[in-house]
């Protein structure tokens, strides 16, 4: 499993290090509290030492879970967590048996064991995840200013301009998460928040820490704590120290220093945009490669002292920053950018544009006007439904799942939870293709049993589960990961890609995937709309609500304008709900006919 690829199960590793940190603290108090363990007080010491650290980076994310629904936060978390434990468990003394290690060491050895067998925690190969995931979403909603065109001048001059309003919306969402958004867009890299000036680049933390103070004289501390970006890309403590000398804000001085490490949770170091630049390049994302080589470049360049520096010291460890080249020896073998077949390459771009405008906030470009219709299918029952496109139909019902029977749903999907299968070979890289866990949920459940009911009756076609091969599938529940999408694709399973993954049986059983009806589990703040690049259409998630499609033609063929995609979750946590609604028993709902639209 991914642990990048659910934003639940990446929210759960809090609860992990929490448990971490809680052992180690028993550790330590036993070995304090027991003399005849004879464990050094310098052991101890230290141990203590690290467990402040250590605290201290998980504190913001303790009283905070939801800032890991931002991108930049969730690869810290990852990278973090990759590496920090790994030192703090490492026995640093070599070829000691078992007996012959103290009381801290030898618990330290079990932690170690322990953590090793968690199957959600991160490894080297989740943070190249997580890497690909911040990448990709950069990729597809252009959070850079536009570097093919701009590159070579891009860090040197000062004319340089570009409308970036995914961009812009990236970053003032991002205020909410804990970051810094009271920059001029267009000029900074939304990621970093790194300004580029005629002299190369300057941190912003400065203006974004005057504009901090000015809110806090408005709005008061609790405010202030809880949008506590603007000092994340600050140097040091030191530095906001003095910012606020002379303000008088004592309140602002004394959580400097708490604030700084809340911060230094989301700053992107240069050692992080030097693993991003690897990982870019390995990837063949030329353009976005080249972006963070030259940001890890200026961020080198203007390194100060930094924290991490001194966390090192702390944890028991000699290693120093790793290595990783500037100028990877990939370049040479990225000689184009990503390349596609020209269908699924004319596919590809409309996707990635119809991800962009909704994530730019523009409407969905319907070829008609939204019209309501109420249907009333049961006394209680009235189900207000948009007509997003009428030939083919898309339909979007609203308010069909209450917050309640959502919470619900959620909560029977996470405990089941894993990595989303592909129904086609499409391309190699599942990261490219789908990053988002899934849960089977049969309709076991009243609430189940009563949303199936409800398709039922908004569709008018059957949708009664009770095993293979009946009228419709069990429930899929969706949750996205980090940069989480789901690539242009087809429900159909029958179509030349796809058979042979399903069974001809179970098509004999049920038939083919006749209509799609999608309920949105959760609301996204950025990214993750629902498009269908031939039609030109984008449906953005809104909770509560629902969407019907149909996968084939009413001659039993697929559908192929129906081709849809997943965008990449740019900030949020998205969830859906898939009920598949089989060619079975529908014969006098919908009926066949030898003309295929009508
Ligand atoms: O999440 C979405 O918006 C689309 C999901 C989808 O197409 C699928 O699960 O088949
Ligand atoms: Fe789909």
């Amino acid at each position: 499993d991914h642990v990048t690829s659910s934003t639940y199960k990446l929210t759960s590793l809090i609860e992990r290090e929490q448990m971490l940190l809680d052992h180690l603290s028993q550790i330590s108090s036993i070995a304090s509290a027991q003399p005849a363990l004879k464990e050094s007080h310098k052991n101890i010491a230290e141990l203590n030492k690290t467990i402040e650290f250590m605290r201290r980076r998980h504190a913001p994310l303790e009283q905070h879970p939801e800032i890991l629904q931002h991108p930049v936060a969730a690869f810290r978390l990852i990278q973090r967590l990759a590496s920090d434990w790994d030192r703090v468990t490492r026995v640093t003394r070599k070829a000691k048996s078992q007996n012959e290690m103290g009381f801290i060491e030898n618990n330290l050895q079990t932690m170690r064991d322990i953590i090793s067998k968690w199957r959600i925690w991160p490894t080297p190969s989740s943070s190249e995840d997580a890497a690909l995931g911040v990448i990709r979403i950069g990729h597809v909603y252009s959070l850079y200013p536009n570097p093919m065109k701009t590159l070579p001048t891009v860090f040197s001059s000062k004319n340089y301009k570009c409308s970036c309003p995914a961009g812009k919306r990236f970053l003032s969402i991002s205020e909410k998460y804990g970051r810094c958004s009271k920059v001029e867009s267009g000029k900074y890299n939304a990621f970093t928040g790194y300004k580029f000036e005629r002299s190369g680049y300057a941190l912003d933390n400065q203006t974004c820490f005057k504009s901090l103070i000015s809110r806090f004289k408005n709005t008061g501390p609790n405010y202030v704590m809880t949008y506590s970006s603007p000092l994340l890309l600050a140097e040091n403590s030191r530095r906001a120290y003095e910012l606020t000398k002379g303000i008088g804000l004592e309140k602002i001085r004394s959580k400097s220093q708490e604030w700084v490490e809340s911060y230094s949770y989301n700053t992107i170091s240069t050692k992080d945009l030097r693993f991003l630049a690897k990982v870019a390049w390995q990837n063949k994302y030329c353009t976005e490669a080249k972006v963070w080589d030259e940001l890890a470049r200026l961020s080198a360049s203007h390194e100060v002292n930094s924290e991490e520096s001194e966390s090192i010291h702390c944890i028991r460890t000699s290693e120093g920053h790793q290595n990783v080249p500037l100028h990877n020896p990939f370049h040479k073998e990225c000689v184009e950018e990503r390349g596609f077949n020209s269908y699924a390459e004319r596919i590809h771009r409309q996707y990635i544009k119809l991800c962009q405008e909704s994530a730019e906030g523009v409407l969905p470009s319907l070829h008609m006007k939204k019209t309501c219709t109420w249907h009333y299918v049961w006394p209680y029952v009235r189900l207000n439904e948009e007509a997003i496109s009428l030939n083919p139909q898309i339909s979007r019902f609203y308010d069909v799942i209450s917050p309640r029977d959502i919470e619900h749903v959620k909560k029977m999907a996470q405990s089941q939870l894993s990595d989303s299968a592909l129904s086609s070979t499409v391309r190699a890289n599942i990261q490219d293709v789908r990053v988002s866990q899934t849960a089977w949920l049969p309709n076991k459940s009243l609430t189940l049993q009563k949303l199936s009911r409800l398709a039922g009756e908004a569709t008018g076609l059957d949708t009664g589960f009770s095993d293979v091969g009946t009228p419709a599938e069990a429930f899929q529940v969706v949750n996205y990961g980090l940069g989480g999408l789901y690539a242009p694709h087809e429900d159909s399973v029958r179509t030349s890609r796809n058979i042979g993954v399903e069974t001809t049986e179970h098509l004999r059983n049920a038939g083919d995937r006749m209509a799609t009806w999608m309920f949105y589990l959760s609301d996204v703040e950025l990214g993750g709309a629902t498009v269908f690049p031939v039609l030109n259409i984008s449906v953005a998630p809104i909770k509560g609500s629902a969407v019907l499609w149909y996968n084939l033609l009413r001659n039993g063929e697929p559908d192929t304008r129906m081709i849809h995609a997943g965008c990449p979750v740019a900030i949020g946590d998205k969830w859906v709900a898939n009920k598949w609604i089989r060619e079975r028993s529908q014969v006098f709902r919908r009926p066949c006919s030898l003309f295929p639209h009508q």
